[in-house]
């Protein structure tokens, strides 16, 4: 699905209130009572206590108020602060109205905030996507004095104070929610580290937004489920053999890291290629044959580290990097390789600080090429970044620069291409933060790339089904005790999904 802006986000609302005929009032009851339904089947009245809306000035606040009602009406138990400001949007005075007497509230001074326990239930409707400035006065003094009470918040739609789409100034006040429901789609500031500790865990609720307005914006900016993938892996054909399936070269390993080499052939293997050769250094002969006898071992001349390029003609993908070190002799295998590779190439782990160390190695990349660094090795790649926004921005323009597609590693793994969309994957688990987990994922995309997938399909569905592999292993091992070969074993299981989830 799509990601939109803040300003995208409002022209939907404007479609959708357009399109399909209701006010600008019955949408605010849909978002609140979609919120409201959330939270209702987590929380009965008596597990919740008091329930605590703190509302700001515009819609967001206006949602709160009818969150409020809504919560009310079910036998919440529920009390109201209200920011003072001189104007207040029409939905929110509508709201306002509607608002039982019932209902205590109160408006909110800076010199006297209200005694928050420490597991009151706080629902954050201060300010939602029409945040223009960092927070402050009342409202800067109320979100510090929630953060310190370390108050159960759940906000409305974003955490009070953060921007949807980019970033604040460091020391901008802002909510730290354990909640976040946001409104029909996930917004590019709930992806990125340096604002889990604001956005907590955020379930996206459905609003009925106009889906005609959603598959027109324009937008670079997408979320990678299941439905976004629908029908990109081809079924295997019935009359197909293993020379349908693309044949793989695996460049990997080095003394003491043949593991890495293992783990990316294992997961190459079960990735629906049909022969993989695996070139290794000599030390990796006999652990190779024993542990993946469906792979043709290859090796170098040299027993610890590889020293020479293999003879590429059979092969329709190569994948370099797990485990091989910066020996120069290796750096040498990467440049013949960058230099005479007619076949799709995918990056990973020492091949590309080889590549980042040496700009003239670079310069050689082809196009249509897939690296898969984790933030530290693209850093290498590129320049720091400055926020985690700014390196959003590196990754756009290496991908422009150099015609390849980068899969930026991590949480939300973040796909880069050349044409400057970013494509965030949505499955995975921090059981992954695990050596070896990259390895694996160099095999999948390797893999996919050797049964001629183009790069964009071939990075989405790897970044996915490795992801979603790392799911269903977490729930047999836990998430500590996850190991990356367990992703392998459940590559199978991830990729049926996505072939049998395709639409008739
Ligand atoms: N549109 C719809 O139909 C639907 C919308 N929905 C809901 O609406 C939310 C967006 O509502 P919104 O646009 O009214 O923005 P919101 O953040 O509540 O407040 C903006 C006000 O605050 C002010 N202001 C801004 N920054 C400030 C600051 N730092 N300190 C002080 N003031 C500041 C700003 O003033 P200005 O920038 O004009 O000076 C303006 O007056 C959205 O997140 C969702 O919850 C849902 O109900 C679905 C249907
Ligand atoms: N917290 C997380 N959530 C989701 N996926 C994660 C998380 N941490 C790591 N991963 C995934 O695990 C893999 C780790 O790769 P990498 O850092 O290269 O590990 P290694 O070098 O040990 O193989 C990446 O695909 C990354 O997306
Ligand atoms: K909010």
């Amino acid at each position: 699905m799509k990601i939109l802006t803040a300003a995208q986000t409002r022209q939907a609302d404007a479609a959708t209130i357009r399109e399909q005929t209701i006010t600008s009032e019955a949408l605010m009851e849909r978002a609140a009572t979609a919120f409201t339904g959330w939270l209702m089947a987590r929380q009965t009245p008596a597990e919740a206590g008091e329930i605590l809306v703190f509302c700001g000035p515009g819609n967001n606040g206006g949602d709160g108020l009818a969150v409020a009602r809504l919560l009310h009406q079910a036998a919440y138990h529920v009390q109201v602060y209200l920011l003072p400001a001189d104007r207040y949007s029409p939905d929110f005075q509508a709201n306002q109205r509607s608002l039982p007497a019932t209902v205590p509230r109160t408006t909110l001074d800076a010199a006297a905030l209200p005694t928050i326990a420490v597991d009151a239930l706080v629902i954050d409707a201060l300010f939602g996507t029409g945040l223009s400035r960092p927070l402050a006065g009342v409202a800067a003094a109320v979100v510090a004095h929630l953060n310190q009470a370390r108050a159960r918040v759940v906000a409305i739609d974003i955490p009070s104070g953060l921007f949807a789409d980019a970033p604040q100034p460091a020391d901008a006040p802002v909510m730290r929610a354990r909640h976040t429901v946001g409104f029909e789609l996930p917004k590019l500031a709930f992806l990125l580290p340096q604002n889990a500790a604001f956005v907590g865990q955020w379930p996206v609720v459905p609003i009925g937004l106009s889906s005609q307005f959603l598959a027109q914006a324009a937008s670079k900016l997408y979320f990678v489920d299941a439905a976004f993938l629908a029908g990109r892996l081809p079924r295997r054909a019935t009359f197909g053999h293993k020379g349908t399936y693309g044949h793989a070269l695996l460049l990997a390993g080095s003394r003491g890291k043949i593991g890495a080499a293992l783990l990316a052939a294992q997961a190459c293997l079960r990735s629906g290629v049909g022969l993989l050769t695996v070139r290794t250094p000599a030390c990796g002969y006999d652990v190779l044959q024993t542990a993946a006898p469906e792979a043709m071992a290859l090796t170098d001349p040299s027993s610890d580290y590889l020293s020479e390029l293999p003879d590429l003609k059979p092969y329709s993908a190569v994948g370099i990097g797990p485990g091989i070190g910066q020996a120069e002799s290796t750096k040498q295998v990467l440049t013949q390789l960058l230099r005479e590779a007619q076949v799709p190439l995918v990056l990973d782990a020492d091949a590309l600080n080889l590549l980042g160390a040496d700009p003239g190695l670079l310069a050689l990349l082809p196009a249509d090429s897939v690296l898969t660094p984790h933030p530290r090795e693209f850093e290498r790649l590129t320049s720091p970044a400055r926020d985690d926004y700014h390196r959003l921005e590196l990754l756009r323009a290496f991908c422009h620069a150099h015609g390849c597609y980068v899969v930026l590693k991590g949480a939300y793994s973040c796909l880069g291409t050349p044409t400057g969309e970013l494509y965030f994957n949505s499955t995975g688990n921090p059981g992954m933060a695990t050596g070896g987990s990259g390895d694996v994922l160099t095999g999948v995309l390797t893999a996919l790339r050797a049964q001629q997938l183009p790069p964009l399909d071939a990075a989405l569905l790897a970044m996915y089904a490795h992801g979603r592999a790392g799911d269903l292993a977490a729930r047999n091992t836990g998430q500590a005790g996850l190991v990356a070969g367990d992703i392998t074993q459940f590559l199978g299981p991830a990729f049926e999904e996505l072939t049998t989830s395709k639409t008739f």
